[in-house]
């Protein structure tokens, strides 16, 4: 089945299943985006048009959340600004409470040129959660998280980080000339570990990926799935409290997306602050918090 055969059979089956007309757009837009970037077959990514359907709305079957406002996980018992949750229902991992907030974002905006991108964008990720952060290309992900990570400045609003913090980006980050082992160390040497421990912190993370990293080849000559995991791993060492993740799965197979949302849910239980971009609402039952930055009609304007 094709692209455009899998998003068609999958807008039938949502309406089939009495979604809301708008969010139903919004879930094949998401799907149709990541499928465009990723040059992967729909059957491969998301499996059978009923069961992603299915997954959808058995996650986000309810009111959408308001755009540009963090949407708690009512069913974890996250307190929220937005008021909208989510019905409680699917499989979700078993977890201790939340914590103390670690990242605290309130009434961002940012405009480039005269182009409003984010407009009075709050969050708060606690300890021990996840936020995804969602919304159509352009809508100003990679600059929210950005704007988190203090690569670059909002026009309005402010952001608190409460302790140490790793940022993977969507893509770049790597060394052509340096290998697997090479980018641990110097990233570590930053981060106040020694070379074994930042090569052995390093290997270890890969391996949770199902990737060993000890051979000898240059980031240049790795896959491009390959070069997002180094990325990860690299942000990942010296367990920082806050990891902002930007789409850092592009390029991974099936079986290392799954290696790598697994990973995610341990990094939660161990207390980070997570917060990740993705296209793929088939985890947002798996997550905390949804901000979803899709632009309002006045935000556009
Ligand atoms: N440095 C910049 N100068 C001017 N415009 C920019 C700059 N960076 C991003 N933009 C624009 O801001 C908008 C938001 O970009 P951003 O990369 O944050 O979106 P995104 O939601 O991450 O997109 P995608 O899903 O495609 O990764 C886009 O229209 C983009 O072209």
């Amino acid at each position: 089945m094709n692209h455009d055969g899998w998003l068609h059979a999958l807008t039938g089956e949502l309406h089939r299943r009495g979604l809301d007309p708008n969010l139903s757009r919004h879930v094949v837009a998401e799907a149709a985006a990541h499928l465009r970037d990723s040059g992967e077959a729909p059957l491969r990514v998301f499996g059978p048009p009923e069961t992603y359907a299915a997954a959808v709305a058995e996650s986000v079957g309810v009111p959408r959340p308001q755009t540009g406002r963090a949407w708690p996980d009512a069913s974890a018992g996250v307190a929220g600004s937005a008021g909208t949750g989510r019905a409680a229902g699917s499989a979700r991992t078993v977890r201790s409470s939340p914590g103390p907030i670690r990242l605290d974002v309130r009434g961002i905006s940012k405009r480039y040129r005269r182009r409003p991108v984010l407009s009075g964008v709050d969050l708060t990720v606690r300890a021990g959660e996840i936020a995804a952060v969602v919304g159509a290309n352009g809508a100003g992900k990679s600059t929210f998280l950005r704007i988190c990570a203090g690569l670059i400045s909002p026009d309005r609003g402010q952001v608190r980080v409460h302790g140490s913090l790793g940022y993977c980006p969507q893509s770049g980050g790597t060394n052509d000339y340096l290998y697997p082992d090479e980018h641990f160390v110097l990233v570590g040497a930053g981060r106040g570990l020694p070379r074994a421990t930042a090569r052995a912190a390093g290997r270890e993370h890969a391996a949770a990926l199902d990737w060993d990293p000890s051979g000898r080849t240059q980031a240049r000559h790795l896959s491009g799935g390959t070069r997002q995991k180094l990325n990860l791993v690299m942000a990942a060492l010296g367990e920082p409290d806050v990891l902002l993740l930007d789409e850092p799965y592009q390029g991974f197979d099936r079986g290392t997306y799954l290696d790598f949302w697994q990973q995610l849910w341990r990094w939660r239980s161990a207390g980070k602050a997570i917060v990740v971009v993705t296209h793929l609402l088939n985890q947002l039952d798996r997550v905390d918090t949804v901000l979803d930055l899709t632009p309002t009609r006045e935000v556009s304007a």
